[in-house]
């Protein structure tokens, strides 16, 4: 399973971040958001003409408009109001985190409860900023010109973690076969934290979305779309996501060219990019769980 490779993985990163400098980290940390992590995200219109009945092309049409329309309804409200999109960006976040996450393991009763993939993924979030909250606060300020108190963060971690985990518990006592499985989920939240702690926001980010989302969702993805996660099935998969993905990059690199001596203006433009697809990209994969658990 890729989860003991991802455990492997984390730890290396880790352990290699002691050799780079902080600028370092974060060039490393993008390469790997731009590449593996834009990309899992490329394959969205093959999702739902896969997952909805985008059969013809009156359907597809309909669906693509939707796609784009929600991702410039989602820029513009970062931009009109930039304290609402992101709220309602990290709550989005939190459940689309939650859900792979949890869909990943196959934790039965839980794998169609909102509540929970959310209340599970705010905590993760909260972790990562707390743990980080100076940087944190660096792009939270510079996106809607107010900062999070480390209160907020700490409390809203501890408060939703009970909550999961009381839900969690819950479970284990109709099915004690689950515990194990608990454990293991808590053992994780552990090294998230050594993660959170020991890293930059950047490349902490970049771990956990890379190793513990991007890769587990876009296994999910071949699973899905070509009935393996198999080597053949990736290059399918990049065929068809090749073009989007390649003019995300562009984009982004383009914005980064022109406004590279500003690097404090770069992270919070790019966590507004990812913002308004990830409004979208929740909507989607949370469709091909659904269809998938049918
Ligand atoms: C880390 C981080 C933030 C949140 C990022 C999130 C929530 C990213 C979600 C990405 C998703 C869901 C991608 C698609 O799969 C903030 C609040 C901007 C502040 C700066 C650091």
């Amino acid at each position: 399973m890729f989860r003991s490779i991802a455990i492997i993985l984390t730890f290396f990163s880790l352990w290699l971040s002691g050799f780079f400098s902080e600028p370092s980290q974060q060039f490393l940390a993008f390469v790997l958001i731009f590449s593996v992590g834009i990309l899992h995200g490329s394959n969205d219109l093959s999702i739902i003409a896969k997952s909805g009945d985008g059969s013809n092309l009156k359907q597809i049409t309909y669906m693509v408009g939707t796609y784009i329309g929600t991702v410039i309804a989602a820029s513009s409200l970062f931009y009109v109001l930039p304290q609402v999109a992101l709220i309602v960006f990290i709550l989005l976040s939190a459940y689309h985190f939650g859900e792979q996450h949890w869909n990943c393991i196959e934790w039965g009763p839980r794998n169609k409860s909102p509540w929970f993939f959310s209340l599970y993924g705010l905590s993760i979030l909260l972790l990562l900023f707390y743990l980080n909250m100076d940087e944190t606060n660096a792009v939270i300020a510079a996106l809607t010109g107010i900062s999070v108190p480390p209160s907020i963060a700490i409390y809203g971690f501890i408060a939703t973690a009970v909550v999961w985990l009381a839900m969690a518990l819950n479970d284990v006592l109709k099915d004690p076969k689950l515990l194990l499985k608990l454990l293991y989920e808590l053992f994780l939240v552990l090294v998230f934290a050594i993660v959170f702690k020991t890293a930059t926001l950047i490349w902490a980010f970049a771990i956990y979305f890379i190793y513990w989302h991007s890769i587990p969702s876009m296994l999910e993805q071949l699973k899905f779309l070509y009935g393996n996660a198999s080597w053949r099935a990736f290059l399918r998969y990049m065929r068809s996501a090749g073009l989007i993905w390649i003019i995300s990059l562009a984009s982004l690199l383009i914005v980064y060219y022109l406004i590279r001596d500003k690097d404090d203006i770069f992270i919070p433009l790019f966590f507004a990019f990812l913002g308004a697809i990830t409004f979208a990209h929740t909507v989607i994969m949370s469709k091909m769980f659904h269809s998938q658990n049918e």
